[in-house]
């Protein structure tokens, strides 16, 4: 029985994975952390701070805020736990702090958890090596009205993946309000757009001289996301210390 904290329990996605973890017999939530803690009056033991859990899990799923990576990896170190990240909104900072706990535990990090993004990143990676520098390419994202961070961690983890193939001469260009002026080759464009319940989407543009192509994913439901957060949960428990992603699971 695989024993789960859910970081960010209270959440959306912190309900959606502790509903799916109820209805698996092999999975076995035994406690929560939340910020808003002191607002809850169910039957899970949920705390402010992780540092204030004192039973036994083994592993930590997060989907909360940046804010709370300190205490994350310092209990995580501390008790030599495994961690599951899903937060998105990290800046570069968060990033190195990571990497360097990933040298004494192991850490899975996807800024999304689908599988059907993760072939988004091949797709595109190979869209760009053929059609190369002759096609412009702009990268849109949509989500739900709730959302805090702008453009989502998924945007970002794509335009990353197109930016290899350019050996990362390409810049970002967020938007394109206040710039009146022509858009250059070296760019790629990402776009947020926020509204009602959207789950998430993401589509990719490399638009060239009289043709244009298209590279589209929908989640329909916040369950693919959650789906994919225990599948990376029973991957990491098992693992030498490290940073995994979506790659090193699927291509297990
Ligand atoms: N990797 C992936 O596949 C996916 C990633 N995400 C990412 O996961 C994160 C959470 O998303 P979502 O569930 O929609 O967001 P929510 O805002 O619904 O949930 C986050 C929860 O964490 C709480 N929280 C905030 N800061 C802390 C902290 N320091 N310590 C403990 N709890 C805290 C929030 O409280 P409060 O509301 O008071 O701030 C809230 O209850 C986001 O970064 C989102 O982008 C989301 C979906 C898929
Ligand atoms: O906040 C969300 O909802 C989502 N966030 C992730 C991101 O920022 O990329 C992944 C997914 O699209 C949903």
């Amino acid at each position: 029985m695989l024993k789960v904290v859910i970081s960010g329990y209270l959440g959306q996605m912190g309900q959606t994975i502790s509903k799916l973890i109820s209805a698996r017999e092999d999975m076995e939530l035994v406690g929560g952390i939340d910020k808003n803690a002191s607002s809850y009056n169910g039957n899970i033991d949920i705390y402010e701070n992780i540092l204030d859990f004192n039973k036994k899990c083994d592993v930590i799923i997060d989907f909360s805020h940046p804010s709370s990576i300190d205490n994350l990896i310092n209990y995580a170190i501390l008790n030599n736990t495994p961690l599951v990240i899903g937060t998105t909104g990290y800046g570069e900072k968060e990033i190195d702090k990571l990497k360097e706990a990933s040298k004494n535990i192991p850490i899975f990090y996807s800024a999304n958890m689908s599988l059907g993004i993760n072939l988004i990143l091949s797709l595109v990676s190979k869209a760009a090596s053929i059609l190369g520098e002759d096609f412009d390419i702009e990268i849109i994202e949509k989500h739900h009205n709730k959302k805090i961070d702008a453009p989502s961690g998924t945007a970002y983890m794509i335009a990353n993946e197109i930016n290899k193939v350019f050996n990362n001469n390409k810049s970002y260009t967020f938007g394109r309000h206040t710039k009146n002026n022509k858009r250059t080759p070296d760019e790629i464009g990402i776009h947020a757009i926020r509204g009602g319940t959207i789950v998430g989407e993401h589509t990719v543009l490399f638009a060239g001289l009289d043709e244009i192509i298209e590279i589209k994913h929908s989640a329909y439901s916040k369950n693919v996301f959650a789906k994919g957060a225990l599948t990376a949960a029973e991957f990491i428990v098992n693992k030498e210390k490290g940073l995994y992603n979506m790659k090193d699971m699927i291509n297990k």
